[in-house]
């Protein structure tokens, strides 16, 4: 229903690629209950850049992995592409996030023997992207993240960033339509995180892509299109930035 509904962005009507409904997750029973997500609700409109602040523990992971299907809500439903998530089988969802997700998350997990070219192309190799379009996908994402002077590379002689990147060019070369990052600047410092949210920003404007991301930075705020502030499990500020 809400993935039906039309946002106005920058004039034009944006349907929404994404959307949460009364979202709640607790872990564990009974007397020992932990209540996460106490009933989110939210939207984001198709090619737009999304940032989730709130202070630690106020559950920005927590919804970042059902957001990316990694989890499921104990109450609510979650709608991407006009989908319910919560509706498919983990096959199905898991081929949803293979496929039209991108995740990226704050270690950049590269593995450290094979190169940054290497890296994107494994988990293109693993997730059964056809063969002969690989090393076109792989070249195509590490270029578009300003890697493909430094495409092979291992990863300890790349910078932080040049890492992060590669992470990204990984997440991103199957051509996802939404792209999830949980702190992806949190090990970086403020100068190279700013260069990450540039990457993303020019992903969003050249490919039409979404990004949901989490983050403590304040100055990263002023580089996305909407701010999302969780408090004690809840969205308190669903504010334009
Ligand atoms: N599997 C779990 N079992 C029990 N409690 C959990 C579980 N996962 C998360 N929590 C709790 O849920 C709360 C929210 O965690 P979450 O990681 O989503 O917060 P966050 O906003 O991302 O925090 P940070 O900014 O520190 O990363 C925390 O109190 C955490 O301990």
């Amino acid at each position: 229903m809400y993935c039906k509904r039309l946002y106005k962005q920058g004039g034009k009507s944006v349907p929404n690629i994404i959307a949460a409904s009364g979202v709640k997750r607790t872990f564990g029973k009974g007397s020992g209950a932990v209540h996460v997500l106490k009933g989110v609700d939210l939207t984001v409109p198709a090619g737009s850049l999304v940032a989730f602040k709130g202070r630690s523990g106020s559950g920005k992971t927590t919804l970042i992995n059902l957001l990316s299907a990694l989890d499921r809500p104990s109450e609510g439903s979650i709608t991407f592409e006009d989908r319910e998530l919560s509706a498919m089988s983990n096959k199905e969802r898991d081929l949803v996030r293979r496929t039209r997700m991108g995740l990226i998350f704050q270690s950049f997990a590269l593995i450290p023997l094979m190169s940054a070219y290497e890296n994107v192309e494994f988990i293109l190799r693993v997730s059964g992207f056809p063969a002969a379009e690989r090393k076109a996908a792989a070249t195509a994402a590490l270029e578009q993240v300003g890697l493909g002077p430094r495409m092979n590379h291992r990863p300890f002689e790349l910078s932080g960033g040049e890492q992060q990147r590669t992470a990204i060019a990984r997440a991103i070369a199957h051509k996802p339509s939404l792209l999830l990052a949980d702190e992806p600047t949190a090990e970086l410092d403020s100068k190279t995180g700013l260069q990450i949210m540039k990457v993303f920003r020019q992903l969003v404007e050249a490919s039409g892509m979404t990004i949901i991301m989490t983050t403590h930075d304040p100055a990263i705020m002023e580089i996305v299109d909407h701010v999302y502030e969780l408090e004690d499990g809840q969205i308190v500020v669903p504010a334009s930035t």
